[in-house]
């Protein structure tokens, strides 16, 4: 029979599955049973919709049979099936989601990796068997289809026998090799551990042959081997078990088995409500990112179960967009089964389940933030964004519910704080909470707009996201303090007056003022003597309500208007290049323009802006060395 051959990325993604070291092979078991539970799920749910079909609850059930002798390992299952297309197209290429288009060749480096990133399930049954059969027959067909491969030279199919809906999955188990004893995978007791450990809570019966010994009826000191059908899963939904009865474990297993991450959840919420919507939903705040969180791909949602049987495996309407890197499940008994999307979307009982569960997760990460705040802190570092895009979203509607959680980096406390932190410490004097933004710490750590403040003992929360400033001005205040840009005209200092006497070197300079402003024209609003800088000789400070980190946002976005921030030129008038100009507007205005237009483009600079002619200010720099 010809051999089909895989799609190419699934052939090296199964090579390397083969050959990979990989220490926890045993979770073959693990994917195979949860793609049978799956499938018995798609039966069940048909069933309980479709009155042309009638099915009792005994018929669905897993069953794994181990042969000794044949070395095989056996997993059927009586659920949905797969027609010929579906097997082609189901197992003829891995990981359809696209997911591993995104990895590079090089950077796959184990089986770790794959299965950690991706679960490509079905293939994990490669890293224990030589070669792996599906012989299934879909719901609706009359005839089966058997497919089979010996790994990454490709796969066969043919048509087959099979009496029942279903699958059947039969692993030819590698020989032991001196590493490996794969002979374990054919053991009863094993395979019964492994089930327990990682599918227990499976809805379905997971049926074994189980041999013992036991003492002959009647016969004294006479045993005899038996072998009886044993349902080896507690069967019991985790979401329906008493918390007291769980441990950590139990979660982190329920977690890794639904593929809801393959990082290991940060925190774990079980809740179970009895009142006027009753509702189980057990809910995880992971840890890392999901590679495609940042982008339009990521769909956000909560698996919905109306009674014990899927419905929906991921529901938007339970969470909202702030909170989108929630996973987990909601179980309800007030929902039908045969609710479509849209009718969902309006349902009584899902809104106020949604919003239930919005606040759990509030007061989890709040408590997390007080309690746990290491955990907090790298929870942040993986979802930080997402809350402050929640600030800004929706015209600020849901400001109250976030500005508890969301931090800043510190000057002070070198590290990220939140607002209430921030006020908690503000001298009784300070009036405002005071802001740099910039590409990175480092970046703002040089802006010569923060010397005075810094100067001056206070604290300064660093924005370096796109979102922080926006998400700011749509708070516009934290506990009745307003926030205020290092760079605002206005820094809101009273005491910044006494021991500088700015006010009188801008009257004393106004015509030297006024000319330089004239040179630089509309590229500045204004040109004057800086309260602010100490040991620097200019920056840039902005009125009105944009910044120039703002400016530069905006200007980057698809589609942007020419939006401009409203420019000051601030000059040090205490800085020995004050004196330069001086005497260039007394003796010599080219140079005076040429000065000028040198101090704006390095004002431009250290902003991260770009000067407007680099060619015409190199130039200018040499003419100031000859
Ligand atoms: N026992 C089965 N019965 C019916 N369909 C199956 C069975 N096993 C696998 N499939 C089909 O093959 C597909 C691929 O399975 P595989 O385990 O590789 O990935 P997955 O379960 O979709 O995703 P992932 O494992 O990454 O969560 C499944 O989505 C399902 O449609």
């Amino acid at each position: 029979m010809a051999k089909k051959q895989f799609k190419a990325e699934s052939k090296r993604l199964l090579d390397m599955m083969i050959h990979s070291i990989y220490t926890h092979r045993e979770i073959f078991l693990r994917e195979l049973i949860s793609n049978a539970s799956d499938a018995i799920d798609k039966i069940y749910y048909k069933a309980l919709t479709d009155d042309s079909l009638t099915f009792s609850k005994d018929s669905y059930y897993i069953r794994i049979t181990a042969d000794k002798d044949q070395r095989t390992l056996t997993i059927s299952d009586s659920g949905i099936g797969m027609t010929k297309e579906e097997l082609e197209e189901n197992l003829g290429v891995i990981a359809k989601s696209g997911s591993l288009a995104f990895k590079k060749d090089n950077e796959i480096k184990d089986g770790y990796d794959i299965i950690g990133q991706f679960g490509v399930g079905f293939y994990s049954a490669f890293m224990v068997a030589d070669v792996v059969t599906v012989i299934s027959k879909a719901l609706g067909s009359e005839q089966a289809y058997k497919w089979e491969s010996k790994g990454a030279d490709g796969y066969t199919m043919e048509a087959s026998d099979k009496e029942s809906i279903g699958t059947d999955i039969i692993l030819k188990i590698k020989e032991n090799t001196e590493d490996e004893k794969y002979d374990e995978y054919l053991d009863q007791y094993r395979l019964k551990a492994i089930i327990k450990k990682y599918s227990d809570f499976i809805r379905y019966p997971i049926k074994m042959d189980i041999t013992g010994r036991r003492p002959k009826a009647d016969q004294e000191n006479e045993y005899e081997d038996y072998t009886e059908e044993q349902v080896v899963n507690s069967m019991v939904p985790i979401w329906r078990k008493n918390k007291n009865e769980l441990t950590p474990e139990d979660y982190e297993n329920f977690y890794t088995e639904k593929r809801y991450g393959f990082d290991k959840p940060i925190k774990h919420v079980h809740i179970s409500v009895d009142g006027a919507v009753r509702y189980n939903a057990i809910l995880f705040i992971p840890e890392s990112i999901p590679f495609d969180y940042y982008t339009k791909e990521y769909e956000k949602g909560l698996e919905l179960y109306s009674n014990g049987v899927l419905i929906m495996s991921k529901c938007a309407d339970l969470l909202p967009d702030y909170f989108s890197f929630v996973k987990g499940m909601v179980d309800s008994e007030d929902l039908s089964l045969n609710i479509s999307r849209e009718m969902l979307q309006h349902d009584r009982q899902l809104k106020l389940i949604a919003k239930n569960i919005k606040n759990k997760i509030k007061s989890q990460l709040l408590s997390l933030l007080k309690d746990e705040r290491e955990q907090y802190d790298l929870f942040y570092d993986s979802f930080g964004r997402q809350l402050k895009y929640g600030v800004y979203s929706d015209y600020g509607s849901n400001k109250e519910d976030l500005q508890d959680l969301i931090m800043f980096y510190s000057s002070k406390e070198k590290k990220l704080v939140t607002l209430d932190e921030y006020v908690s410490r503000m001298p009784e004097d300070q009036k405002f909470i005071y802001y740099a933004s910039g590409e990175s710490i480092e970046r703002i750590e040089k802006l010569p707009q923060i010397e005075l403040l810094t100067e001056k003992g206070f604290e300064i929360l660093y924005f370096t996201d796109d979102i922080d400033e926006f998400a700011i001005r749509i708070l516009t205040n934290y506990k009745e303090k307003e926030f205020k840009s290092v760079s605002s005209g206005d820094l809101g200092i009273e005491a910044e007056d006494k021991d500088n006497n700015t006010d009188t070197v801008q009257e004393e300079n106004k015509e030297l003022f006024s000319f330089m402003k004239e040179i630089l024209a509309d590229k500045v609003k204004d040109v004057r003597a800086s309260k602010r800088l100490k040991s620097h000789p200019v920056c840039i400070a902005t009125e009105g309500e944009l910044t120039v980190e703002m400016e530069k946002i905006l200007k980057s976005m698809p589609n942007s208007q020419n939006v401009k921030a409203d420019k000051v030129l601030e000059i040090n008038a205490n800085h020995q290049v004050f004196q330069s100009l001086k005497n260039a507007f007394a003796q010599d205005k080219d140079k005076l323009s040429l000065y000028t237009n040198l101090l704006y483009n390095q004002a431009l600079l250290i902003e991260g802006l770009q000067v407007n002619d680099p060619v015409e200010f190199t130039n200018d720099i040499c003419k100031i060395m000859v």
